[in-house]
């Protein structure tokens, strides 16, 4: 039985004295309450710091959006992954896909970094999903394939406990249109095939796969029920203290 994941990316919203007015939220949101799903906040870097105090000592986790592949050096702008573990980061998200979009990350740097956050004592999102029109002539299958198996080729199956994977179809995000619950059964389903192919069944069925794209309340339960989607990776829900709170009520009743 593979543990929630109820992970909710800010991308970049609320600088530190917001960050930490919604994380303190959070916490109140969930005092008392006895999860067993895992819970994540990843902040914008700068707000990381602001969101690790004001959960500790609870059981919220916090995360990042992004890495670079070196340890430090001359690299204007960018954050390492000793840098995230200084702050008490578990996660970072990799190859989302407004970065691939706007940061014109590839396959080959997304991979890159990927193995960087394992070997580093991370564990990695890695987000995969295809793009309306390739969902619209039926290549969406060829997309993700491709997408998953350019990490996989780099990283061992030995990292398979600190290995995630969000399949966030774009036509999803932020949209308002979000995957039916069979589209994501299947794709999900599928992920887990390449995984197994790769890493053999047993590592396959302890990774935990997650849907992104207009998760919200209102859709939760019957994409969460679905018996490959391990968790959501949530976008704009996440950013209200109540939403966020409410999707994890609806995970804590599956
Ligand atoms: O991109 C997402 C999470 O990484 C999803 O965003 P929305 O939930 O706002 O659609």
């Amino acid at each position: 039985m593979r543990t929630l994941l109820i992970a909710g990316n800010w991308k970049m919203n609320a600088g530190p004295t917001e960050a930490k007015e919604l994380a303190d939220g959070m916490v109140a949101a969930r005092q008392g309450k006895d999860d067993s799903s895992d819970i994540l906040i990843c902040p914008p870097f700068i707000s990381i710091p602001a969101v690790a105090e004001s959960f500790s000592g609870s059981h919220l986790k916090v995360g990042a959006q992004n890495v670079h592949t070196e340890d430090n050096g001359a690299f204007t702008g960018e954050t390492s992954t000793s840098m995230l573990n200084d702050t008490g980061c578990e996660y970072v998200i990799v190859g989302h896909s407004e970065r691939r979009e706007y940061f014109h990350e590839d396959d080959a740097l997304i991979a890159q970094k990927a193995k960087k956050v394992l070997t580093d004592d991370l564990k990695v999102i890695v987000c995969v999903g295809e793009k309306l029109e390739d969902r619209k002539s039926g290549n969406h299958e060829n997309i993700v394939r491709t997408q998953v198996k350019a990490v996989l080729d780099h990283v061992d199956a030995n990292n398979a406990d600190n290995f995630v994977i969000a399949y966030e179809p774009v036509w999803a995000i932020g949209t308002g249109e979000t995957a039916t619950p069979e589209q994501a059964q299947e794709m999900h389903q599928f992920i887990r095939s390449l995984l197994a192919d790769a890493w053999g069944e047993d590592e396959a069925e302890k990774i935990r796969i997650l849907y992104g794209g207009s998760m919200k309340p209102a859709n939760a339960e019957e994409l969460l029920s679905q018996t490959d989607v391990d968790g959501g990776l949530i976008g704009g829900a996440s950013l209200k203290a109540e939403s966020f709170s409410d999707i994890i009520d609806i995970a804590e009743s599956i």
